[in-house]
């Protein structure tokens, strides 16, 4: 068997795996990985600091290193450290700034926590808004679909299994490659049409199956005839839009309705991701995708209430309903794309405003420290919205590092997408869940992809809708190409979710590099003081720590507030770094991957 961990082109983030050895109550993994291979980890690196930018702390050491932030350093021989002790919520940094882009630096405590909201209203048809398409390369890799590790990122022969060597910008072996043109490929307008439509007659029809169930019934989904309408119904409107591969995919997912609990990544979300993601990905390959023209989704506002449902909470209750849509704030500021050191690293951006209460003693946790470059200034100067699409197959050619953002439905994903590259409406925003429908590309500085993602979790889309988002995004996780890190975004304002603590055990499992954003930072209630937001990091990262050995870097963040921006960016630009001087692009580019 072919070794997982030596294909991902950060190996040292799934480190944490091996030392973990996995619970058996996360079993939802693709494929499980072998241990025999983890043996031989080599630098595990103990070292201090923790959060984001401990890796600058790191920089100098052992290059490709993982080095584990200071408390809680796993006991030799690879095993999980005990259980993390219970922690005084970290002291807060509200947040209040501009988001400047200065790159975050000193070493800053991990995230403290607001939260977010999560499921709510029911979800809305999109809409497009279309722009022309082109023939973009299929970045999918053969064979690759749900095979976890080993099919995901590998290492193109002759390329370092060592990330980087030091620091460096990356600028110029950057700037040399070709530059993206306003996009081209994506599902076309009628497909992403039927694929609503598709998706708003099965919710509709599982809707109507649930309410004709008997009060007291708690009505399933999965009800076989809720189910068989489902099928029918998505089947038949992509059949009407005239989109084959959609109407393939919806039938495959129709096909195999067995829910399993949460409707989270957990079991089914593998299942999906091996069984429906490889179906689309295999009718992709046989060049099924319909068209390419690139799209957008609609704007539409949905302005729905906020009642907060089905927010499955690991711990107590959700309290209170939604936030009323803030935003990131603007920068946006102009031409060309920059790295540059940054004077006052550190700081994490001008953001870091905000209040104290709360701050105190901090628990530290035992968290993977990436060795990364040292932390740069980064600015956005330009930032373009590029396509829409269902499929990997569909998604621009692979020629840059990719950033997604995945996370419940709610969680302030696009906001965050907006408030990374200054910009107030590149990504679609709105108070009522499932807004973001599709896999959305966006450029940044021209040599980097920002990608949003719809949310998990939302319960009014319906387990049909579920299913498919987690299809396609899932299949998107295991097969992009250039895919270099996730954000797992996590809403700090509210306690620890199941669902969350699914999904991020999910992308460990299937050996998706990830990194942890908690968000709404700023959000206040009553109840919710910076300390309670603290409290919910803190018990997000134990909860966490039940299943892995370590944690994966984490940030705090606030998109209303532009808290964490510079961090974030900093922390992307060393990714970039990293992920160039892997060879990975270059193996892209040569057909090798
Ligand atoms: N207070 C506060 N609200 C936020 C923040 N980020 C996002 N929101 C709000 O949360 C709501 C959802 O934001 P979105 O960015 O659309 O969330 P999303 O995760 O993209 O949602 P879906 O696309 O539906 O999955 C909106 O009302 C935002 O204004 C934040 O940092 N603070
Ligand atoms: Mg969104």
């Amino acid at each position: 068997m072919q070794s997982s961990l030596s294909n991902c082109w950060l190996p040292a983030l799934h480190q944490e795996r091996l030392l973990s050895g996995r619970r058996a109550s996360c079993s939802n993994a693709a494929n499980p990985l072998p241990t025999t291979r983890f043996a031989s980890r080599q630098s595990i690196v103990q070292g201090g600091g923790h959060g984001l930018d401990s890796a600058r702390v790191t920089a100098g050491a052992a290059r490709g290193a993982v080095v584990v932030a200071a408390a809680g350093r796993p006991a030799p021989g690879g095993k999980r450290p005990g259980p993390p002790g219970k922690g005084s919520p970290g002291g807060p940094k509200g947040a209040k700034g501009k988001p400047s882009g200065s790159s975050g630096s000193s070493a800053k405590p991990k995230p403290k926590a607001p939260g977010g909201g999560a499921a709510k209203p029911p979800q809305r048809a999109q809409s497009s808004s279309s722009s022309s398409s082109s023939a973009g390369g299929d970045s999918r890799r053969p064979g690759a679909a749900a095979s976890g590790l080993n099919s995901r990122m590998p290492r193109p022969a002759g390329a370092s299994a060592a990330p980087p060597e030091a620091v460096q910008p990356p600028s110029s072996a950057l700037s040399r490659m070709p530059v993206a043109k306003p996009m081209t490929r994506g599902s076309s307008p009628a497909e992403l049409s039927a694929f609503a439509a598709a998706r708003d007659a099965a919710d509709a029809a599982e809707a109507r199956a649930r309410k004709a169930k008997p009060a007291g019934t708690a009505a399933e989904p999965d009800d076989s005839t809720a189910a068989a309408a489902a099928a029918a119904a998505a089947t038949a409107a992509a059949a009407a839009a005239g989109g084959p591969l959609l109407g393939r995919l919806m039938t495959a997912n129709t096909l195999a309705p067995t829910r399993e609990a949460g409707g989270a990544p957990s079991g089914s979300g593998s299942s999906s991701s091996s069984g429906g993601g490889g179906s689309a990905s295999a009718l992709a390959q046989q060049g099924l995708a319909g068209p390419g023209v690139a799209f957008r989704e609609a704007q539409d506002d949905g302005g729905g209430d906020d009642d907060e449902e089905e927010a499955e909470e690991l711990i107590g209750e959700r309290e209170e309903g939604e936030e009323e849509g803030e935003e990131g704030e603007e920068e946006g500021d102009g031409d060309g794309f920059l790295l540059v050191e940054d004077e006052d690293a550190g700081e994490g951006g001008a953001d870091d405003g905000g209040d104290d209460e709360g701050e105190g003693e901090e628990e530290l946790f035992p968290e993977i420290q990436l060795n990364l470059p040292p932390p740069t200034k980064v600015k956005v100067k330009a930032a373009e919205y590029m396509q829409s699409c269902v499929t990997v197959a569909d998604c621009p050619p692979p020629r840059y590092p990719e950033f997604a953002v995945i996370g419940r439905s709610n969680v302030g994903k696009s906001s965050l997408i907006n408030m990374i590259t200054g910009r107030k409406d590149l990504a679609l925003v709105s108070k009522e869940p499932g807004k973001t429908k599709c896999i959305n590309h966006f450029i940044i500085n021209e040599n980097w992809y920002l990608v949003d993602l719809p949310g998990y979790g939302f319960a009014k889309v319906g387990f049909q809708g579920r299913q498919q988002f987690e299809t396609f995004t899932k299949e998107y996780f295991n097969t992009r190409p250039n895919l270099a890190m996730v954000l797992l975004l996590v809403d700090a304002s509210i306690k620890p979710q199941r669902i969350d603590l699914e999904y991020a055990n999910w992308l460990t499992d299937n050996e998706v590099p990830f990194a942890i954003v908690f968000t709404k930072a700023d959000k206040r209630r009553k109840g919710l003081t910076a300390a309670v937001r603290d409290s919910h990091v803190t018990a997000f990262k134990r909860a966490l720590l039940r299943d892995l050995a370590y944690l994966p870097p984490s940030l705090l963040t606030s998109a209303a507030r532009g808290l964490g921006r510079g961090e974030l960016l900093s922390f992307i630009a060393g990714l970039r770094v990293a992920y160039e001087r892997s060879g990975r692009l270059e193996a892209i580019r040569q057909g090798m991957i």
